[in-house]
């Protein structure tokens, strides 16, 4: 039988907000459940219980049906986020799916768990939290992750992006820009508003916090070959789902 993938939501087409492949069209795949329980997440929904029934076991096939019935023929590329998408070994029907789709694959993940289908996704950013999340970032687990996809010849299809929301999180971005040194890195600014519902109060903050992050990466020696990103989606839809 077919194994399923627990669903908190499918949209798009939309554009990748975010990191390695910014405004790159794609369709949304965002799965349920979250190993971490960061202070500021922006998907909290995903692990914390308030849209647990929302959540469906779908199968590959069913996610299938459902990105084209949402984008058509409008679409060649879908990324796969969550909660942490990396606890679901199910995954792998899906890949294999999409792939045979001709389908182009990102999937975001915090870097906490190995999967072996970590070697068919296209795009694949690992965001490891800094110290304003709350959690403790395992560097062997994160090691032992990155040293595999390195192996493997992965390193066109990898990268970091740490959200940054104040100097301790800089310090944290600069050492696991200096302990990655061979793969490329982003520097997101961090929403610390995640419930604001004025778009251009919330526009005008993350574009303060956005310039910011700038000149702190323009003073910094340790910064010469990083990029820094706002997260798109949230200047252009604010705190909205789906989008
Ligand atoms: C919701 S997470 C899901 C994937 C995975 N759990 C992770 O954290 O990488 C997707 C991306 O959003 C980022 N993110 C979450 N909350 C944020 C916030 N308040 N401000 C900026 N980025 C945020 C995460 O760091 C991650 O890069
Ligand atoms: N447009 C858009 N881009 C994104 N990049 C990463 C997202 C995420 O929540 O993982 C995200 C999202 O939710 N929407
Ligand atoms: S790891 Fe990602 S999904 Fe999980 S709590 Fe942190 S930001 Fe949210
Ligand atoms: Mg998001």
């Amino acid at each position: 039988m077919a194994k399923t993938i627990p669903v908190l939501e499918i949209f798009g087409p939309t554009i990748q907000g975010e990191g390695m492949v910014i405004g790159q069209k794609t369709m949304f795949v965002r799965t349920a459940g979250c190993d971490y329980r960061c202070r500021w997440c922006d998907s909290a929904f995903t692990w914390d219980g308030s849209a647990k029934d929302e959540i469906k076991q779908m199968t590959a096939e069913d996610i299938w049906n459902q990105l084209v019935e949402l984008g058509s023929n409008r679409f060649s590329h879908v990324t796969i986020s969550g909660g942490n998408p990396a606890l679901l070994k199910s995954l792998d029907e899906l890949i294999a799916l999409l792939k045979s789709k001709n389908i182009r694959i990102a999937l975001e993940t915090q870097g906490s768990r190995w999967q072996d289908w970590f070697y068919s996704i296209d795009d694949l950013t690992i965001s490891p939290k800094p110290p304003s999340s709350g959690m403790e970032t395992n560097f062997a687990v994160l090691d032992d992750i990155i040293n595999k996809l390195l192996a493997n010849g992965r390193t066109a299809n990898v990268s970091l992006k740490v959200v940054v929301f104040n100097d301790e999180d800089f310090e944290y971005a600069k050492n696991v820009h200096e302990r990655y040194h061979m793969l490329p890195f982003y520097l997101q600014v961090g929403n610390d508003d995640v419930t604001e519902a004025d778009d251009v109060a919330l526009r005008m903050k993350l574009l303060d916090q956005l310039k910011w992050l700038v000149e702190k990466a323009v003073q910094s020696p340790e910064m010469n070959d990083a990029r820094v990103l706002p997260q798109l989606h949230a200047l252009l839809w604010g705190n909205k789902r789906g989008v």
